[in-house]
């Protein structure tokens, strides 16, 4: 068993195709305008019909209201909705598709907090994000140590945050998570990525063999 990986704040279809021909799991397009990854949702519509059979394509949205993320599901063609600001438990539901539900990591208090999302709305997968100043996107990791707290929990984690080619394998392997996330880790600058960087990462995160258990 190998684990998922989403490439997010994907802007360019030939990019996308790349992405994908590299064993992407999930694409993640950007709809936070104050991103330099955000896509216009004509640019996003493009970018999901590239999306192969099995595989995802997660809107990303900061504090976002409700209509807008309906409107971008039915318009652009998302299968999952990923909710990367301060949105409460409440707000995680009625988007006719599966919530990501995204939380900073400072420390064991946040994880706590990942707990009051469990079981409620739509919320299928927790991602667990770095704390960089903003609210995602910056390239911080956390104490992965954490993610261990979450482990009774039952719903999917994605690890997120300063991942890289270099560090994902060290990642997959202290957390075990059902996927990993990432934008900053392979671009060449905001919003365009180093597709050698992506065919690396994938490789590096799926080599893991996760059936393996922990001695
Ligand atoms: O990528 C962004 O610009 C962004 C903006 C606002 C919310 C989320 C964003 N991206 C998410 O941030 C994390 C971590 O990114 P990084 O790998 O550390 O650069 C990731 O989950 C993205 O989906």
């Amino acid at each position: 068993m190998s684990v998922h990986v989403k490439i997010c704040g994907v802007t360019r279809v030939e990019d996308a195709r790349a992405v994908w021909a590299a064993g992407a799991d999930a694409l993640g397009l950007n709809f936070y305008p104050r991103s330099p990854r955000f896509v216009q949702p004509e640019v996003a519509a493009a970018l999901a019909r590239t999306r192969p059979a099995l595989g995802a394509v997660v809107g990303v949205f900061v504090n976002e209201s409700p209509d807008v993320i309906r409107a971008r599901v039915r318009d652009c063609g998302l299968t999952a909705v990923q909710l990367h600001g301060d949105e409460p438990p409440e707000a995680c539901a009625g988007f006719g598709v599966p919530v990501i539900k995204a939380l900073r990591v400072r420390g064991p208090e946040d994880v706590e907090r990942a707990r009051q999302y469990m079981g409620v709305g739509d919320v299928a997968t927790l991602l667990l994000d770095g704390a960089a100043p903003g609210y995602g996107g910056g390239g911080v990791t956390f104490d992965w140590s954490l993610v261990a707290q979450l482990v009774d929990v039952g719903v999917p984690v994605l690890v997120a945050g300063g991942l890289t080619p270099g560090n994902v394998a060290q990642a997959v392997r202290a957390t075990r998570p059902y996927g990993v996330d990432v934008a900053s880790g392979v671009e060449t600058s905001p919003g365009i990525k180093d597709l050698e960087a992506v065919r690396t990462f994938i490789r590096s995160a799926k080599t893991v063999n996760l059936w393996e258990r922990h001695t």
